[in-house]
């Protein structure tokens, strides 16, 4: 088990108001698993995904990521467990304009002081798989969006994280654009990659094997995709989401 959520609750104070964002949230996740969180907005969505990426901490319940407790690592060694062990991409890509798309994706292994050898060898195997080899060069603000999410994805795999965590990865792309990087996301599960995905979009979760729908904090139905196509798994996500609206 490489990811275990066990009776989750979170609770935000402000001042004498409490909002419950997660209520009771349970599931766990095997390595090389492919999952797609689904809910709408407001159901807490982005706050399990931060408590996973360890920049929240759960109000009640525990989760452990290969075997660590999150809430027991120690407050300065928590971006040191982020780096290694987890791989982030946002929505809006979140990669820093001043720095070249190459230097983008080498800032983990920057940070984690390795020699500049290694970090060619791991750029010459990630960028011929993410075709992105032409853009090395040049800034993110000189790529279209889409490339600039495999810049993004490169530098989420770069240092050989656990688990990725995805927040809407192709909430900001047309559709051709997505399309490209869900496959991505589907060879990546293939090479043994555990991707755990949240999306509003029907189409980027059947791409997934496992759907969890989450409303008003719990975890309310998961769908498993099993031999079936993609396109009839959309179905059964579209059918669910419909339920889910009632
Ligand atoms: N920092 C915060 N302080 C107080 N309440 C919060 C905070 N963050 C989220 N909430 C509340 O917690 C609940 C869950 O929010 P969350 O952002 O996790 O939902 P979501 O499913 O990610 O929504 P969306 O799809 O719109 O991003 C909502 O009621 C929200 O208003």
């Amino acid at each position: 088990m490489l990811l275990e959520v066990k009776h989750v609750k979170k609770i935000y104070q402000s001042g004498p108001s409490q909002t419950i964002a997660l209520r009771d949230v349970d599931f766990s996740l095997d390595k090389g698993e492919y999952v797609a969180i689904m809910g709408e907005s407001g159901s807490g969505k982005s706050t399990l995904l931060n408590l996973l990426a360890t920049f929240d901490q759960a109000s009640q319940g525990s989760i452990h990521l290969a075997g660590q407790d999150l809430a027991q690592i120690k407050a300065d060694k928590v971006a040191q467990f982020r780096r290694d062990m987890i791989g982030f991409v946002f929505q809006d890509f979140n990669v820093l304009d001043h720095l070249s798309n190459r230097d983008n994706i080498l800032l983990p292994l920057v940070l984690n002081n390795q020699k500049v050898a290694q970090m060619e060898a791991r750029l010459n195997e990630l960028a011929p798989l993410l075709g992105i080899e032409a853009l090395l060069d040049k800034y993110p603000y000189q790529v279209s969006g889409g490339q600039r999410q495999r810049i993004a994805i490169a530098r989420a795999l770069v240092a050989q994280p656990d688990i990725v965590l995805a927040d809407e990865p192709t909430g900001a792309l047309d559709s051709k654009s997505s399309r490209q990087i869900l496959d991505l996301f589907i060879r990546l599960n293939e090479m043994g990659h555990t991707l755990l995905m949240v999306t509003h979009s029907s189409a980027a979760a059947a791409t997934a094997n496992r759907v969890l729908f989450i409303k008003d904090g719990i975890i309310f139905h998961e769908l498993y995709r099993g031999q079936a196509t993609e396109a009839d798994f959309q179905d059964r996500i579209n059918h669910a989401l419909a339920v889910l609206a009632k």
